[in-house]
């Protein structure tokens, strides 16, 4: 952000799949003029990478020495967030459902993390950010000044998936979606290393019956509370 000065402010935003943490960051990273980071979708674009290069998910070593090599960038265009592999866009291809049917697999291993984690703080020290993923305010920054738990049931996240691939023109069967975003949930919540949980301190919101404003909203007056704390202007 030229010319702005940083407040100090990190807002960690966690939670299973599709409960809304990439729309309501997004929504408060612009609203505060602070740095929106998807580490989703740094998982992702190593899992492309694995795939491309047909490394199997279960391969830890071949995994962390690609990841070593690789370039991962997320940059903030005008029509969103880009997402780039040594110079590659592949803000779609990490979209796919090889990609999403893997992901979980690949982030489960420790070593993995180990280096993801690293880059993630070293995007945290540079701005005001809100970072969104599963392992943010219990392992990345847990001493975010802003932490958040969202969730919502299984069926309301599967049909709101549903919905956005329709949008998209996508036909998807409901109970795939929803099979997929259990497992996913399993898997990332019954790994060893830092699972899918709710961090002692963060504030827990069930979304299931709120809109999308209403979230953003909330987690806005934690950050403008945050930011009075910090002694910033707001
Ligand atoms: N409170 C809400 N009410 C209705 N729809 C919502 C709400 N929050 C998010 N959505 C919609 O739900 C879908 C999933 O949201 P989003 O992609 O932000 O989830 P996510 O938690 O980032 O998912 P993932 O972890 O799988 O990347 C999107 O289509 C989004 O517009
Ligand atoms: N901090 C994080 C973020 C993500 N993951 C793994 O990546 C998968 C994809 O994340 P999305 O938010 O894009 O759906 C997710 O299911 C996790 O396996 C992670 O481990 N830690």
């Amino acid at each position: 952000m030229a010319g702005m000065e940083a407040k100090g402010i990190r807002v960690a935003i966690d939670g299973p799949a599709a409960a809304g943490k990439s729309t309501v960051a997004k929504i408060v990273a612009e609203k505060s003029s602070f740095i929106y980071i998807d580490t989703g979708a740094m998982y992702r674009a190593l899992t492309w990478k694995v795939l491309q290069n047909r490394i199997s998910p279960e391969d830890s070593q071949s995994i962390v020495d690609l990841l070593a090599k690789t370039d991962i960038d997320l940059e903030q265009g005008k029509s969103g967030q880009r997402v780039r592999v040594d110079g590659d866009d592949v803000t779609e291809a990490i979209r796919t459902e090889q990609v999403t049917g893997s992901v979980s697999h690949i982030a489960k291993h420790p070593n993995v993390r180990e280096q993801m984690v690293q880059r993630q703080r070293k995007l945290a020290n540079k701005h005001d950010i809100v970072m969104d993923g599963r392992d943010i305010g219990t392992h990345v920054i847990p001493n975010a000044e802003v932490k958040v738990f969202l969730k919502a049931s299984v069926e309301e996240r599967a049909r709101r998936r549903y919905d956005e691939n329709m949008q998209k023109g996508l036909t998807t069967d409901f109970e795939t979606l929803k099979n997929e975003i259990e497992e996913r949930d399993r898997i990332d919540s019954n790994r060893e290393t830092a699972p899918l949980v709710k961090a002692d301190d963060a504030i827990a919101l069930d979304t299931t019956d709120l809109t999308i404003d209403d979230v953003a909203s909330s987690i806005l007056e934690k950050v403008n509370q945050a930011i009075i704390n910090e002694g910033g202007s707001g």
